[in-house]
């Protein structure tokens, strides 16, 4: 039977640039990265300050490629910090709008995907959807408890790549996510590693703030005593200890660079001290594998790693050495976030997923992360 054909739009902002595609089901027919200058970004007071820009950098794109969005079936956002929520395909609604706009749990370029596709798609009528937000939050009970009660622990990963990897895993195995136990371990700027079961990801580093590896912009775990000598020392404010651990932490603090490709260069060329520290991530990174396998009880069908630096082969390497006694090592590199968000808004299209509702509640105070 001949399968109906949806056009979809998918935008997937980010802190310097806006991604989009236009997919026909399944099939990318467009994709583009607009860069955004770093000067027009910061004119901006706030993220959410930079919204019609960013809608008309978007329309203008699209029409300069002759694509006629009066054709599109949905408009698929990035979801953003908002309250946390299970993995799925999510209908953008009133309480979620008002959530993206006040910052519920803080400022993150992704809080303008769900504005955008849902502007873009009230003009057409047609309807508007954000897929898995990095505050998917699947987490069991037990793994809530961090040894301070006023402190839980929270879900904050990349959540689109991780579940989106782990179903096409699933797929070329022949089996159903839903059926699995894995360790999906996403390595970009951030590092996040996530135990799936049964289609759920039971645990997880927060990969935002200050949890499990350290990664090219992060710092990840951090002996706690000296964070708070740190953090009373008198010598920093709260924004800059907090930017130490969040985009000037890992590899950028101790090397000066967040790109893993110069740092094998540096050690290609001898650089001891870029290889000790190039060594230490891996070994971090497969040390919270380890951790993360005592979750499933060691019934691990497989790890799976993706991301940008999935892609160096010899880091990938450190990696597997340590842990391949654990489970097979699945190397899917780089990050297919607009396709996932196209196959998130596809499968509600073709009935296969109901859409989920966001649910609605009080707004609490902001915090600025980036
Ligand atoms: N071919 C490669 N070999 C080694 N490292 C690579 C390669 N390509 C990209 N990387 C590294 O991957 C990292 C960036 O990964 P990625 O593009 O997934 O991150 P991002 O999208 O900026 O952040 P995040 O994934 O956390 O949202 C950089 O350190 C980059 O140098
Ligand atoms: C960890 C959440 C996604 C990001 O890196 O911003």
């Amino acid at each position: 039977m001949h399968q109906k054909e949806f056009r979809i739009l998918v935008i997937n902002p980010g802190s310097t640039s806006t991604k989009i595609g236009i997919f026909d089901n399944e099939r990318p027919v467009f994709e583009k990265t607009i860069r955004h200058d770093t000067e027009t970004i910061h004119s901006f007071d706030s993220v959410i300050d930079q919204y019609t820009f960013r809608k008309e950098t978007i329309l203008e794109a699209l029409d300069y490629e002759g694509i006629n969005i009066s054709k599109l079936s949905c408009v698929v956002g990035r979801g953003g910090l908002l309250r946390p929520i299970e993995g799925g395909t999510y209908s953008v609604n009133e309480p979620m709008l008002k959530d993206l706009k006040n910052g519920y749990a803080g400022e993150h370029a992704s809080n303008l995907g769900g504005i955008l596709a849902f502007e873009i798609a009230e003009g057409l009528n047609i309807p508007s959807f954000i897929v898995d937000p990095v505050v998917v939050d699947e987490m069991d009970e037990i793994a809530r408890i961090s040894g301070v009660p006023e402190m839980e622990r929270k879900s904050i990963f990349h959540a689109l790549n991780q579940k989106a990897v782990a179903r096409r895993v699933a797929k070329q195995l022949n089996k159903s996510y839903e059926a699995l136990r894995l360790i999906v371990v996403h390595m970009g700027g951030g590092i996040t590693v996530g135990v799936h079961k049964d289609g759920r990801v039971i645990d997880v580093n927060n990969g935002l703030h200050g949890e499990g590896p350290f990664s090219p912009e992060r710092a990840g775990t951090v002996p706690i005593g000296d964070l708070v000598s740190l953090c009373f020392s008198g010598e920093f404010y709260a924004e800059e200890v907090m930017k130490k651990l969040v985009g000037q932490g890992g590899l950028v603090a101790y090397l000066g660079t967040n790109d893993a490709r110069t740092v094998e260069e540096r050690i290609e060329n001898g650089d001891k001290k870029a290889e000790l520290i190039y060594d230490a991530m891996a070994y971090q990174v497969a040390k919270e594998i380890g951790s993360a396998s005592t979750v499933l009880y060691g019934q691990v069908d497989a790890i799976i790693l993706t991301g940008g630096l999935a892609f160096g082969k010899e880091f990938v390497k450190k990696i597997t050495d340590r842990v391949e006694w654990v489970s097979d090592c699945i190397i899917q590199p780089g990050e297919n976030e607009l396709q996932a968000l196209a196959e998130g808004g596809l499968r509600v299209l073709r009935e296969e997923e109901t859409a989920k509702v966001y649910p609605g509640g009080k707004t609490i105070a902001r915090v600025s992360l980036d």
